[in-house]
């Protein structure tokens, strides 16, 4: 195969999905409703990033598990939207996870599935492909981890990663947050709910959660990014903070979107872009795919036209990082 221009990126998703988005009235309880409209797209965050990846021209590997007819569908769907899959088969169905998007009064619900079992030996064979195709590159690990897989499983790849010159991004939530921290990787992009969990308090104002991603900035991880929906998104490096306010945007479904912001973060850093540029390509991107329905992505050159309404305030650091949180 043809290396992909630039440094390697891999995008790991151990538990990828179909994603079905029903368009809807409303819920009434007990009774059964019929969609306006209904899409199935791939999903699985760290396919999401590669998809997203794809739609800036940014070659990229992405290496997932799938299992069942389920899978033979979901391998169909990613065919056409990533650059190089690489798909590890097991036993069982991939999941299939639901979106709701109500109309009136305006909601979306998220419902996912818990995916397959996942064996001993296909865990090998992901953590094997991974640290082939990532040496010296970016590797993106997200998303949540299916039965069989160990809390520690993206802690311990970023150990690896590390001796093969790799850089981790790292969007996870709770044990799995919690313990990649440890490891120290390159970036990480909670929301404010998963650093409010992290930090294990509420973060009301802007000052709070420079001082939380601030402290966890200092404990050894190059960026930190909070992603804050619909106002927006910070990043933190050793020198500043940097906030950026979303772009207006007609929001439809926000499924991808925090995928997306990764997907820019990942595309500016591996350049070499710096962080200012980074966070502009990251909210375009994020709120782009806000404004798509279901699990389907901004479009490149929507993205080049939100990337001038996007302002960078950039804070600098005058006094030392605060200690973190209990
Ligand atoms: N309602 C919105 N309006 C405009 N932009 C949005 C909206 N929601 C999300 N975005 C864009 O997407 C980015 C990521 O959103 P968010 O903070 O919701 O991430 P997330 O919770 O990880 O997303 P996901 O829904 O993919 O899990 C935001 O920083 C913003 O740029
Ligand atoms: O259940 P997880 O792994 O936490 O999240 C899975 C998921 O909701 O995240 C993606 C959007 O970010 C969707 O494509 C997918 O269905």
């Amino acid at each position: 195969m043809i290396e992909p221009p630039g440094i390697p990126i891999v995008c790991l998703t151990l538990n990828p999905s179909v994603d079905i988005s029903y368009d809807i009235s409303n819920l009434v309880v007990d009774q059964k409703i019929h969609a306006h409209a209904n899409r199935h797209d791939p999903g699985g965050n760290g396919i999401n990033v590669a998809r997203a990846l794809k739609h800036l021209r940014v070659p990229a590997h992405s290496v997932c598990i799938v299992g069942g007819e389920i899978g033979d569908f979901l391998q169909r769907l990613i065919a056409h939207e990533l650059d190089h899959p690489h798909c590890i088969r097991i036993e069982g169905e991939t999941r299939v996870n639901v979106t709701l998007l109500q109309r009136e009064p305006r909601a979306q619900y998220e419902v996912s599935g818990t995916g397959p079992q996942v064996t001993e030996l296909a865990l090998q064979a992901v953590i094997d492909e991974v640290l082939n195709l990532a040496g010296g590159g970016i590797a993106v690990l997200t998303g949540s981890l299916p039965p069989g897989v160990p809390p520690d499983m993206y802690a311990s790849l970023i150990r690896a990663l590390r001796a093969q010159a790799a850089r981790c991004v790292l969007d996870a939530q709770a044990e799995a947050l919690i313990h990649g921290i440890e490891e120290r990787p390159f970036l990480i992009k909670p929301n404010l709910y998963e650093l409010e969990q992290l930090v294990g308090r509420a973060l009301p104002n802007l000052d709070d959660i420079v001082t939380e991603a601030r402290a966890l900035q200092a404990r050894g991880i190059e960026y930190v990014c909070v992603s804050l929906g619909a106002e927006g998104a910070l990043l933190v490096d050793a020198q500043a903070s940097y906030l950026a306010k979303s772009p207006p945007v007609d929001v439809v479904s926000t499924v991808g979107a925090g995928d997306s912001m990764v997907a820019g973060l990942v595309a500016a850093l591996s350049r070499g872009e710096p962080p200012a540029e980074a966070l502009r390509l990251a909210v375009a991107c994020g709120s782009g795919t806000a404004s798509r329905p279901g699990t389907a992505l901004f479009g490149y050159q929507q993205v080049q036209a939100l990337l001038a309404g996007i302002d960078i305030q950039r804070i600098k650091h005058t006094s030392p990082p605060p200690e973190n949180s209990p």
